[in-house]
């Protein structure tokens, strides 16, 4: 799980982080290898989406001697270049102008980590023969035309997977995918995840959902109080005792078809 012979995604050594006026990370020490399967789990509050903003550079270290954070094994990224590599899919749009885009374009929209397609951006054929394998991966052909803003949330959760895969080097990091989606658009979420983390796409999903976490999910990282308080294998980790002490409440566990259900 923790092996050395794939490239190394993310390294974060002595990591503190604030927001506001409050440190809001604590030392977080953290390796992830490309194409691991991992979910972050905690109460709210406990920073799970601070550590997805610090990989992203939206949120950044306090500046200490010992803190170390490398991704894709380098310390220093031109923004914009980093954002393309990495696949992010949060409950949110890009922005306001995604609305007005087709699924399609939406999609390409990845290449170039912007909202929309603007005219000056320079889209090539290779990149729109990506796109559309990409839009058949994701089950999104069908509605592929219509506008990002017609769409249900499900859908336009799919479009966004696919934006996020098209420019990423095979690592998606998941925000709470699964809000505001009805049932049916979560069950189609979980294949979806499923299906990609199968081909080999590395997953890092943040969610309070237990049953969103695929059977291919084989590491679970516990977060509490801005500090990551356990790192291990799911099957150790992802047990009722164990989601008790973590959210502080009487969780019971069941298990179906390789997913756990919590309540
Ligand atoms: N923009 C902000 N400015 C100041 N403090 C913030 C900001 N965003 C988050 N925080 C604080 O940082 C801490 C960690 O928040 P974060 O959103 O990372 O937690 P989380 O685990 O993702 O929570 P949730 O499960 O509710 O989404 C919280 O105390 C929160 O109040």
């Amino acid at each position: 799980m923790h092996g050395t012979a794939t490239e190394p995604f993310l390294y974060l050594a002595h990591v503190n982080v604030a927001r506001g006026e409050n440190v809001v990370l604590h030392d977080i020490n953290l390796s992830v290898n490309a194409g691991e399967h991992i979910a972050i789990l905690g109460p709210n509050g406990c920073g799970k989406s601070t550590l997805i903003k610090t990989i992203t550079c939206e949120c950044y270290p306090m500046v200490q001697p010992e803190t170390k954070v490398r991704i894709f094994g380098r310390e220093r990224w031109d923004l914009t270049e980093l954002k393309k590599r990495l696949g992010v899919v949060s409950a949110e749009l890009p922005g306001k102008q995604t609305l007005q885009t087709t699924g399609r374009d939406a999609v390409i929209t990845g290449f170039f980590s912007s909202s929309t397609l603007w005219p000056n951006l320079v889209v090539t054929d290779a990149m729109r023969v990506h796109a559309e394998e990409v839009l058949e991966q994701v089950d999104a052909l069908e509605f592929a035309e219509k506008k990002v803003g017609e769409m249900s949330a499900g859908q336009q959760r799919r479009i966004m997977i696919g934006r996020a895969l098209v420019g990423s080097a095979g690592m998606l990091l998941l925000d709470e995918p699964s809000n505001a989606l009805d049932l049916a658009a979560q069950a189609e979420l979980r294949g979806l995840l499923r299906r990609l983390a199968q081909q080999g796409t590395g997953i890092m999903l943040i969610t309070h959902h237990i049953a969103d976490i695929p059977p291919e999910i084989d590491r679970i990282l516990m977060m509490r109080d801005g500090r990551i308080i356990a790192d291990g294998a799911k099957e150790e980790l992802l047990t009722a005792e164990r989601l008790s002490e973590l959210f502080r409440t009487e969780v019971q566990l069941t298990e179906k078809d390789g997913f756990r259900h919590a309540w």
